[in-house]
């Protein structure tokens, strides 16, 4: 998935764009894959606040450390429902819509795993794949199921379960 140098779908936050340097929404496109590139990438993508990059079906979050509406905008939900992953640009809305399509399709029980350092964002990420996951199911957006998912986020995070 994804393609070179594209960002034309969701890039309404890119106005600060100037760089000249290639932008490449996955990782598996680099010409040269080292520690240094690929940080060197998501940081050129980090500036133009695009914190969503791939490494093929893998999707790495840079946590912006503040809240950018152009993301969590309710319409990207609907943009990026029914899309095969890597086909608009990199979030974490196409990753909850392809576990949510897969199972239904396969009738298999999905897992996304979500990891990173602490303060890394992934509650938040995990907010966000919840919001997107019962607006998908539910197809409305302001869903009484989402408050109470997320209610039980912090009793499980007292037992360590999350
Ligand atoms: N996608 C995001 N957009 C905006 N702010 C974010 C995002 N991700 C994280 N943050 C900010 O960073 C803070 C820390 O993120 P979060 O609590 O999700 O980290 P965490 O990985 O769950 O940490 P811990 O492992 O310590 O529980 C959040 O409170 C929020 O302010």
């Amino acid at each position: 998935p994804g393609q070179r140098g594209g960002d034309e779908q969701a890039n309404d936050g890119d106005n600060q764009e100037a760089s000249n340097t290639e932008d490449y929404d996955d990782l598996c496109n680099l010409e040269t894959v080292t520690e240094e590139s690929i940080l060197e990438a998501l940081r050129q993508r980090f500036y133009k606040l695009k914190i969503y990059t791939y490494a093929s079906n893998i999707l790495i979050a840079i946590n912006p450390n503040k809240f950018l509406p152009v993301y969590y905008n309710p319409k990207y939900v609907k943009m990026y429902e029914n899309q095969p992953l890597g086909k608009l640009n990199p979030h974490i809305f196409a990753a909850a819509d392809v576990a949510f399509r897969t199972m239904l399709n396969r009738q298999v029980n999905q897992c996304i795993v979500i990891s990173g350092e602490s303060g890394s964002g992934k509650t938040e990420s995990c907010s966000y794949l919840i919001h997107c996951l019962t607006a998908l199911s539910q197809k409305t957006y302001s869903s009484g199921l989402e408050r109470i998912i997320l209610g039980a986020g912090p009793v499980l995070a007292i037992f360590g379960l999350l």
